[in-house]
């Protein structure tokens, strides 16, 4: 069962691990892709627009309700525990491979750069963004963050981990470097189409809410040192939004 656990966790992994790829592709645009961006489901503008409001709104109810405590511990009435935090990546990547299929595009283009040299410089920013976000997962324990050192863990027999509350290099200048890569890389389009705005509008909502139940649940576990946290380190900008 043991061994069965970790095919499972690795199985949502490499589910995730896809659907985050195909991420950086959606939102670059690449033609070769079934979906994109830019290229999906006709609707009217309206039409379109609450088919993706409904789908960011879909996506951030997941990720937010599935990462709280009382949910976690229903789950583990139906699901193994070692196997939670693997479910959770697996229903994100459903949630994402759902967002790629159904998302409606609006191109009517809201800016365009034409000069070389500033597309690329924004090209860098998007790839910078997604960098800080790969980063960021290492520095906080990949590992432990997509389910794999929770069955692993388990197939040793060695006991839960206690979280720890980590400020290691991005951690020193912004609380959520994850999100500062993500905000990053929703909102560096060199051509910006009224679709692509209202998907970088709603993620970026989406990630401010979330910060909020994110932050309640640290101060809970860590206490008084993430009060202070909070107090000399910026959210997502260095130096703003110290609480
Ligand atoms: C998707 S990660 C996002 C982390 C962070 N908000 C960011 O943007 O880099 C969410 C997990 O990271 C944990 N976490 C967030 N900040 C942390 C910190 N400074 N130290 C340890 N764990 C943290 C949360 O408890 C949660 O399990």
């Amino acid at each position: 069962m043991r061994s069965f656990y970790i095919l499972v966790a690795l199985g949502c992994y490499a589910a995730f691990f896809v659907a985050f790829v195909y991420l950086v592709g959606f939102l670059a645009g690449i033609p070769d892709l079934p979906t994109h961006i830019d290229k999906g489901m006709v609707a009217d503008p309206t039409i379109a627009a609450i088919w993706n409001i409904g789908l960011i709104t879909l996506f951030g109810i997941q990720h937010s309700v599935m990462a709280r405590k009382g949910f976690k511990t229903a789950l583990t009435r139906i699901v193994p525990q070692p196997l939670e935090r693997s479910i959770y990546c697996l229903a994100s990547a459903i949630m994402l491979a759902l967002l790629y299929l159904v998302w409606h595009p609006i191109p009517t283009v809201v800016w365009d750069i034409t000069n070389p040299l500033g597309r690329n410089l924004v090209w860098a920013f998007f790839l910078a963004g997604f960098g800080i976000v790969f980063i960021s997962t290492w520095l906080i324990n990949h590992f432990e963050l997509f389910g794999l050192a929770q069955v692993w863990r388990n197939w040793r027999g060695t006991p839960a981990h206690t979280p720890v509350m980590r400020m290691p290099f991005f951690y020193k200048l912004v609380r959520h470097p994850i999100y500062t890569g993500f905000l990053i890389a929703f909102w560096s389009a060199p051509t910006m189409t009224v679709g692509h705005l209202l998907f970088a509008v709603g993620m970026t909502v989406y990630i401010f809410i979330g910060i909020h139940y994110e932050e309640r649940d640290l101060v809970g576990l860590f206490g008084k040192d993430y009060e202070a946290y909070r107090k000399t380190v910026g959210k997502v900008i260095p130096g703003l939004g110290r609480a």
